[in-house]
């Protein structure tokens, strides 16, 4: 039973494999899995106290398979919540930073080809936001657990980017979001993913306890 997952080479080697297969898995899904899939994410997510709370709200666009939840703008727009999207930082390694995005927000991609606010547009810079100054965040998740253990792609983004919110203080809520294909009996945890107050799937929440 017992895993040993204090050998990081084992544990890396481990997230990785689970990782290319579920990936795949979600890549899988057809057109209307995936627009049936967001919508029902979408429900759940809109009757949640810290979604309805939330005015500044980061979520992504989906890449890879990874569940839509771009069916909230609309609502949020209705509420008067602002939405953002994150952008690699070009200076700090592996962080993000949050980019207000609106019908008119200039696009462009990144190095891994995702489509993010383009901020070299010097109007746009007054709108970008750090980690800390969001209300809530969604985390597209690669796999997750019952326990709430997350696996995402793999760069350590949004681990690095919200490591802070372990210490004291005001943090914003974040809630990870996948696909319910990518439940996994047990996900081997690394000791600096960053804990999360949900997770979400078309079909299933997931309240870990220690938050
Ligand atoms: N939609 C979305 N946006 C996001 C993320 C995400 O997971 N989903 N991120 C969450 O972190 C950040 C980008 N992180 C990413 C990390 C790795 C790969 C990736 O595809 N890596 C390739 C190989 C790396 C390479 O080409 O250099 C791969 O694993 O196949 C993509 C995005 C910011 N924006
Ligand atoms: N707070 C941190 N400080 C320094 N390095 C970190 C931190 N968090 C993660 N890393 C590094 O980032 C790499 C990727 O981490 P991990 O496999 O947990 O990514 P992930 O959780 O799948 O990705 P993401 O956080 O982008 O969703 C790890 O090798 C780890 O060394």
């Amino acid at each position: 039973m017992a895993m040993p997952v204090s050998d990081p080479q084992f544990l890396n080697d481990q997230r990785k494999a689970l990782r290319r297969t579920l990936r795949q898995r979600r890549r899988a899904l057809t057109k209307a899995q995936q627009r049936q899939a967001g919508e029902a994410l979408c429900r759940r997510l809109r009757g949640l106290p810290e979604v309805q709370r939330a005015r500044r709200v980061a979520l992504y666009l989906p890449n890879d398979g990874e569940i839509d939840a771009t069916p909230l703008l609309a609502w949020l727009r209705r509420r008067g919540a602002r939405a953002y999207l994150p952008v690699l930082r070009p200076l700090a390694k592996n962080r993000l930073w949050f980019v207000h995005y609106h019908a008119a927000t200039p696009m462009t991609r990144n190095r891994f080809g995702i489509r993010e606010p383009d901020t070299r547009h010097g109007a746009h810079r007054a709108r970008q936001l750090p980690p800390w100054a969001l209300d809530l965040a969604l985390l597209p998740l690669v796999g997750f657990d019952d326990l709430g253990n997350r696996l995402g792609m793999g760069g350590g983004f949004y681990d690095r980017s919200f490591a802070f919110t372990r210490r004291r203080g005001p943090r914003p809520r974040l809630i990870g979001v996948a696909h319910d294909c990518q439940h996994v009996e047990r996900l081997p945890f690394a000791g600096w993913d960053v804990p999360l107050d949900a997770i979400v799937s078309d079909r299933r929440m997931v309240r870990p306890r220690h938050r």
